[in-house]
């Protein structure tokens, strides 16, 4: 039996990207298959991609943040149990890897999502690939129980790297210059039925803004603003763009920016095209000083908090009530999703592992054809 018990393997479940020119376009329609994004859009941000040779950053992002969580789950003294990287839209796939995992013996697993905001996006939307995988591994005869470790926007681990970034940017800016927040927009209905109570998105976001400032200590103003809109323009989609900031910022006489990518865990596309090129180069066209701040995903510090949530996540499945340190806003996330948390407003029904309203569908077809299925996660 592992160290990390009840689990015995864990799984690092991002969103996955292409890492050559033709692995672009399959890509992109893994991301947005019957999600309503015009076309249009699409071959817009097929450009991104092929302006970076067809390599989106994220998939080297997160084989360090592998390594730095199995370093630092060594660390915390569960040396034994081995950590997986699986992915919603490209290889490795997330049933792909579970099966692996399932093969070498792993029963109960515990996922880390690389997002550290409760949406659809970030939130359910994992854990409806997760039933996805669990579904096509019962059919196989393959039984597993997954769990995932709670939202982390309120973790030091998470934002001291990021604050550190903002002050050492504050100095290299003229006086007054302004910190601005920046997260993947998202559309307003999807933040308004965020989390159990609805706009925990921009509320959770809101905190963690807050804690940064806070550790940076002399910033009197932030703002938090969106990239990367995608949807019809008939959509609302939260706002205000960066690149419309900038400009309203230097229009209110603002001497300089530093720009914090405090909604992404790791420096992806959107950081390096929408902020890096894009928005530098708007500001630059503003002739208004620009840095943009580091994002947490390669500090040790931020793995050796998610490694410090995996072991607290053990210790409550073992009933031992761990103390569950929240450093931000309004208290530690929950670990297991309420049934409303998130909902998925296409298609409400569909099935979404790690909640508390989460069973294995009874499949008829393996039923009559009376394929072991094992028992039902919950
Ligand atoms: C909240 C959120 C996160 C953070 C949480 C998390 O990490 O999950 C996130 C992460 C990411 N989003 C990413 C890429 C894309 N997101 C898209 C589209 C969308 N994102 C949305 C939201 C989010 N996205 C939404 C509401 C859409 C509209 C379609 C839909 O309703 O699903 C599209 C389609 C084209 C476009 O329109 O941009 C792409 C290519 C990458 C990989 C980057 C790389 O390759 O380095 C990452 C990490
Ligand atoms: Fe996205």
């Amino acid at each position: 039996m592992s160290s990390l018990k009840p689990y015995d393997a864990v799984l690092l479940l991002s969103f996955g990207g292409p890492e050559a020119p033709d692995e672009v376009m399959p890509f992109l329609e893994n991301v947005t298959r019957g999600r309503g994004i015009p076309r249009e859009r699409l071959e817009e941000v097929e450009v991104h991609y092929q302006h970076f040779g067809g390599r989106s950053p994220i998939n080297d992002e997160n084989r360090l943040l592998l390594a730095n969580l199995r370093e630092q789950l060594d660390l915390a003294g569960v040396g034994d149990v081995p950590v997986y990287w699986g992915n919603r839209n490209w290889a490795p796939f997330t049933t792909d890897v579970l099966r692996e995992a399932h093969e070498a013996g792993a029963r109960r697993v515990l996922t880390v999502v690389t997002s550290a905001y409760p949406s659809y996006s970030g939130c359910r939307q994992y854990r409806e690939d997760l039933a996805e995988a669990l579904i096509t591994l019962s059919r196989e005869g393959r039984s597993l129980r997954i769990d995932k470790i709670r939202h982390y926007f309120d973790q030091d681990g998470f934002l001291q790297p990021i604050a550190d970034s903002v002050a050492a940017a504050l100095q290299s800016l003229p006086d007054g210059s302004r910190v601005v927040f920046v997260t993947h927009s998202i559309p307003d209905v999807m933040d308004d039925a965020s989390g159990p109570l609805g706009n925990a998105y921009t509320q959770t976001h809101r905190e963690a803004c807050a804690a940064v400032a806070e550790r940076v200590g002399t910033v009197p103003e932030w703002d938090l603003v969106y990239c990367s809109r995608s949807g019809p323009p008939s959509q609302p989609w939260l706002e205000p763009d960066i690149g419309d900031h900038l400009a309203e910022l230097k229009a209110k006489g603002v001497p300089g920016v530093v720009v914090v990518p405090i909604g992404f865990v790791s420096d992806h596309m959107e950081v390096v095209f929408d902020l890096d090129t894009e928005a530098e180069e708007i500001a630059q066209g503003l002739d208004l000083p620009f840095v943009r701040a580091a994002t947490s995903g390669r500090a040790p510090a931020f793995a050796a908090s998610l490694a410090r949530l995996v072991v607290e996540r053990a210790a409550a499945e073992r009933g031992e009530n761990p103390q569950r340190p929240s450093e931000a806003g309004a208290g530690a996330w929950h670990d297991v999703c309420p049934a409303t948390c998130c909902t998925n407003l296409r298609n409400p029904d569909k099935p979404a592992a790690c909640g508390v309203d989460w069973v294995l569908p009874i499949d008829k077809s393996a039923e009559a054809s009376a394929a072991p299925v094992g028992e039902a996660a919950r």
